[in-house]
């Protein structure tokens, strides 16, 4: 068979990551695809020292160039960002060519979109690096997990994140000397307010929920919390109450609609998600004839992310030449099967809570915030006063509570900010038990 001719746009860290797995595995590749697979045109801004590119390949600037180069059977976009990136997946598509994309914002926000025009042209569209790097979690919910209902997914899905919260815990070093090292190793986004922020998980989550409940991408009602409000006194509070807390993206199918939620959240230490450290992502994903599985490895960085994209290079070279229409769906079902189920907004959403509060060291306070919860019937799991004075004379109170529907807790939180022996904003952090 005629090898397979590949153009990568962009040899970055994931680029690079994936130009070397290619040539370095190039001979096992071809016994697994049926052919070889051949990179013969590169589009990058900058040379990357860790890729020697030989003269075989044609090399330029050019990466829209390339989308539309009839020499080019798949274009591997791993440039990141959605104008370019779209441009060139959509030109890509418009000539008839294959596309392997790494790009999780680009998908979740214009992923509706690309799909549709693939599949007007009968080409693929292939995204595994998009979520998780290299652990095959889309694989596994498309195809591995196709008998299932799925209930929920809930993973640690940013490896920044993790790397970030796991260095801060373990090593007590501050929240910006560890992201600046999570930049120097290539695992932050260009803007990594996107990795602190939860935006990339909320990216990913918005993909997982699609091809686990059948519904169209929809990253706009996803809801978004980052971690950079945590602090080592939450950490090491959650710690005294069993917990960890895990950056996680949680998607949850309930009888009126979905959940799509990324948040810090306390879960039991004893969980394995909260046994997932560094850059280790991890997703749970709970069907219900298996149960709960769990899929675990690295979320970022150059050949565990470049192991996906060559994955999905191979999957496309294999099935280049089947009925379009027996392919596995790009959303894992047939999009005129897609469910119209509802993404609910976050005040629908019911959990555990844990509270910080600070407040002056005064008989009755206890009783006045324990009235408040009562009053709106959310029941105290476990109350904690510390005598140590931590903020202007005020000393914490810690609080875990039974399982609310957020609304109501916010009418609570609101409630108990305004008494005059409580400092505002107080601290809230979900908590959720994962069984
Ligand atoms: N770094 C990681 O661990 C992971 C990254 N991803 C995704 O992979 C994609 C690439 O990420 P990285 O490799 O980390 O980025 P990077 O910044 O290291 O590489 C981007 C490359 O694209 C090139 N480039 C940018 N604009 C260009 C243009 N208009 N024409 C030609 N070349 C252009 C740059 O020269 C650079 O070589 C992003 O979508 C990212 O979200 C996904 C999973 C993991
Ligand atoms: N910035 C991302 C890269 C992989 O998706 C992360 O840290 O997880
Ligand atoms: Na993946």
């Amino acid at each position: 068979m005629k090898p397979v001719k590949v153009g990568i746009c962009g040899l970055g860290t994931v680029g690079g990551g994936t130009f070397n797995v290619l040539q370095r595995n190039a001979e096992e590749i071809a016994r697994r695809a049926g052919r070889a697979i051949e990179v013969t045109h590169i589009a990058t801004r900058a040379p990357n020292p860790a890729c020697d590119v030989g003269d075989s390949v044609q090399v330029c600037d050019d990466a829209l160039a390339l989308a539309s180069n009839p020499d080019i059977d798949i274009i591997v976009e791993l440039i990141g960002g959605y104008d370019m990136a779209l441009k060139i997946v959509m030109e890509a598509i418009a000539n008839g060519k294959h596309v392997v994309t790494a790009n999780k914002a680009l998908i979740a926000v214009h992923g509706n979109e690309i799909f549709a025009a693939a599949r007007e042209k009968g080409v693929m569209v292939a995204y595994e690096a998009s979520v998780a790097g290299g652990i095959p979690i889309i694989k596994a919910l498309r195809e591995g997990l196709a008998a299932n209902r799925v209930q929920w997914v809930a993973g640690i899905i940013n490896g920044t994140g993790n790397f970030i919260l796991t260095e801060m815990r373990d090593k007590g070093r501050t929240f910006d000397d560890v992201l600046a090292e999570a930049q120097a190793l290539g695992y932050a986004e260009a803007d990594p307010t996107f990795d602190v922020e939860g935006i990339d998980a909320a990216h990913k989550l918005t993909i997982l929920a699609s091809i686990a409940f059948g519904i169209p991408l929809q990253f706009d009602k996803a809801y978004t919390e980052g971690i950079t409000k945590l602090t080592t006194a939450d950490v090491n509070y959650a710690e005294a109450f069993g917990y960890r807390i895990k950056h996680l993206g949680i998607a949850r199918r309930t009888e009126q609609g979905v959940e799509l939620r990324v948040h810090p959240t306390l879960i039991p230490e004893d969980r394995l998600l909260a046994n997932v450290h560094g850059v280790m992502n991890a997703v749970m994903v709970n069907g219900d004839a298996v149960g709960s599985t769990l899929y675990y490895g690295a979320g970022a960085g150059a050949e565990p992310t470049a192991s996906a994209v060559v994955a999905d290079i191979i999957d496309v070279a294999r099935a280049v030449s089947c009925d379009p229409d027996t392919r596995v769906p790009h959303l894992a079902f047939r999009s005129e099967a897609l469910s119209d189920l509802p993404v609910l907004p976050v005040g629908e959403v019911e959990t555990a809570y844990y509270l910080r509060l600070h407040a002056q060291d005064r008989p009755g306070v206890l009783a006045r915030v324990a009235s408040i919860l009562s009053e709106r019937g959310i029941n105290i799991e476990s109350i904690m006063q510390k005598d140590v004075e931590e903020q202007d004379g005020l000393v914490p109170i810690i609080i875990l509570t039974h399982r609310v529907r957020e609304q109501r807790m916010n009418d609570a939180i609101a409630a108990m900010e305004a008494l005059d022996e409580v400092s505002s904003p107080l601290m809230r952090i979900r908590v959720e038990q994962l069984n």
